[in-house]
């Protein structure tokens, strides 16, 4: 009997980020294992033209969900979509809705966040630290609130190198960054952020580690935990391998290398790829919540969700497993072969830039002209650019973070919890959690059929004939300009045709010869 799933039984549940990638697997994990909640609320904001009702529909009739279906038939009753923007005050939750959270909330998960690196510092410091100080004022007056469980990033102290499961102060303090968004206009925003953030690469890093802040600040009387997962990938193992549904880090480089759009990137092979599996995230996040409910630490604990001390793994070994992937399930009309390259210095990632990534897209944009289409390669090769100088700051170094307090969590676990919400990373193969990965982009993210690879490896054969093609007519292009314009050039041309023209004539000789 695991006594994390017997916890949540009977509970009642909010989270926030819901809709988002760790959120639904979240939600997922618990009405798998806790069948017997009693909801879970959820603060959706209306989306892209969908009222709240159809968001959860299509999460509900999702692959994800589809387990969850057969243990927990009467799933569409446990959920209780409310009516929330974030960015709103009192997040815009109407009365009714807000007295339902207050009286029955038993357990807090706030994941939600704007995971943007070049965000506006105001949204960032809204959606990062307001909202999370209103969600904390809220829990406060939650009389059955048993635990707030906040997510933060591994990221948050990315100007530390050694960073522990502690808070590290930001010099101006959250108070003060919440007041002053209030009264200063964008172009002062603009110009003071950099002084701001410091030596952190981007707003979202810098408003976490605010939000950090805030939680240890505004803890009152609350029994708070902060979880720090590093990068986020496809689930591990459940509720079945590979799955991910967006772009975000990692995996936006991979459909780029699998469509061929990415052909070299500046990164350091051996610096440490700190992935973690979202499944691993949100089993340490359900076991947090219980052992911070029952056991009730005294002060609040932090728990980085971090691989590279226990099961280390490197960018380059990351890469190449991501194209041998691709070498047996390839992506479907890819733009160009998978080949990717790893640069490590300025020069060549500027010359294989312009080579790799901006020629062939002002080449294709050519013939999208020449047929009478729209020319796009350009335009999005420049986004992918943009995206690769966004995440370049993450690939180019390594960080430890100690795991103290999730070691700690993991022995006060029984086997049969260690089992159902295993976040022991050490178990994890990576050579085979990258294939699936790789795999669950093609089928969950891009919704490519298995059955399409015979046609993807032809369209591959394809380019690479034409690859062979262009190539070979390039040469002989710069070879004729060469020609005629040097005097050696033209002594090594004639040299190669006398020499071709005399063997010729001796073979067909010797073979007139024998007959
Ligand atoms: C030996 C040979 C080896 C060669 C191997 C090659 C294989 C490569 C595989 C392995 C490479 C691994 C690299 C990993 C890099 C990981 C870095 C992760 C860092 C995480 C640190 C912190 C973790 C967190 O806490 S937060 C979660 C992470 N957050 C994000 O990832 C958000 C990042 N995104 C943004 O901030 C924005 O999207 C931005 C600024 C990048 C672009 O904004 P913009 O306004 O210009 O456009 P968007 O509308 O947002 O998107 C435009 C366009 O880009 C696509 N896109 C978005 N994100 C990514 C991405 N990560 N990768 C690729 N593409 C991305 C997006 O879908 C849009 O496409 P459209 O076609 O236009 O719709
Ligand atoms: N992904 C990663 O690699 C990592 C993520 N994290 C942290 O994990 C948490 C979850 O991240 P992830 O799932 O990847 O992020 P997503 O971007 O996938 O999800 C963000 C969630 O926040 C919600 N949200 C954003 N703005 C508002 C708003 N104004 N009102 C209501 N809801 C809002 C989104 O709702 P909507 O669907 O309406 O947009 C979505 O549900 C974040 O706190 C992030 O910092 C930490 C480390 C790594």
């Amino acid at each position: 009997m695991s006594m994390i799933a017997d916890f949540y039984g009977g509970k009642s549940i909010l989270i926030t980020g819901a809709t988002g990638f760790l959120g639904k697997v979240l939600m997922e994990k618990l009405f798998r294992t806790s069948p017997d909640l009693r909801v879970i609320y959820i603060l959706v904001r209306p989306k892209a033209g969908q009222t709240l009702q159809q968001r959860v529909f299509q999460i509900l009739n999702s692959k994800l969900f589809e387990k969850v279906k057969e243990v927990c038939p009467n799933v569409h009753e446990k959920i209780r979509a409310i009516s929330a923007d974030l960015n709103q005050n009192d997040f815009a939750i109407s009365m009714q809705d807000m007295q339902e959270l207050l009286s029955y909330t038993d357990i807090i998960f706030h994941c939600a966040a704007t995971v943007r690196f070049d965000d506006h510092l105001r949204h960032a410091v809204q959606l990062n630290v307001t909202a999370t100080q209103q969600l904390l004022l809220m829990a406060s007056q939650m009389p059955n609130l048993k635990a707030f469980i906040h997510i933060s990033t591994a990221f948050s102290n990315c100007n530390l190198k050694h960073i522990d499961e502690v808070i590290y102060p930001c010099p101006v303090e959250p108070k003060k960054i919440i007041d002053s968004m209030e009264w200063l206009d964008d172009a002062i925003i603009d110009e003071i952020t950099p002084k701001l953030i410091g030596d952190r690469p981007n707003t979202y890093t810098y408003t976490k580690a605010l939000g950090e802040m805030v939680v240890q600040q505004e803890s009152g009387k609350l029994n708070l935990a902060i979880i720090r997962p590093s990068i986020v990938g496809a689930t591990w193992q459940e509720p079945f391998p590979g799955w991910v549904d967006n772009v975000n880090g990692p995996t936006g480089l991979i459909v780029a290398a699998g469509k061929g759009f990415l052909r070299s990137i500046r990164a350091t092979p051996m610096a440490v790829a700190d992935l973690i599996p979202a499944d691993i995230v949100v089993n340490l996040t359900l076991a947090v919540g219980w052992y911070t409910a029952v056991h009730r630490p005294k002060s609040t604990l932090i728990y980085h969700c971090t691989s590279g001390n226990l099961n280390p793994c490197n960018w380059g070994k990351m890469g190449i497993q991501v194209l041998a992937t691709f070498e047996k399930i390839p992506l479907e009309r890819a733009f160009r072969r998978p080949k990717a390259d790893f640069t490590t210095n300025n020069v060549t990632t500027q010359y294989w830039n312009a080579v790799s990534h901006r020629a062939p897209a002002i080449i294709y944009d050519f013939y999208l002209r020449l047929t009478g289409r729209k020319p796009r390669m350009t335009k999005l090769m420049n986004r992918l650019l943009r995206t690769l100088s966004m995440l370049e700051y993450f690939i180019n170094r390594s960080w430890e973070w100690s795991t103290y307090n999730t070691e700690m969590l993991m022995s006060k676990l029984t086997p049969e919890d260690q089992r159902v919400f295993n976040f022991d990373v050490r178990q994890l193969n990576w050579l085979e959690y990258i294939e699936n990965y790789v795999l669950g982009v093609k089928k969950y993210l891009l919704k490519e059929d298995m059955a399409g690879i015979p046609e993807a490896k032809q369209h591959l054969k394809r380019l690479r004939n034409i690859h062979y093609l262009f190539n070979t007519a390039l040469f002989l292009i710069a070879w004729r300009l060469l020609i005629a314009r040097s005097q050696v050039a033209r002594n090594v041309w004639f040299f190669i045709v006398s020499f071709c023209y005399k063997f010729l004539s001796y073979f067909r000789a010797s073979s007139t010869l024998k007959v």
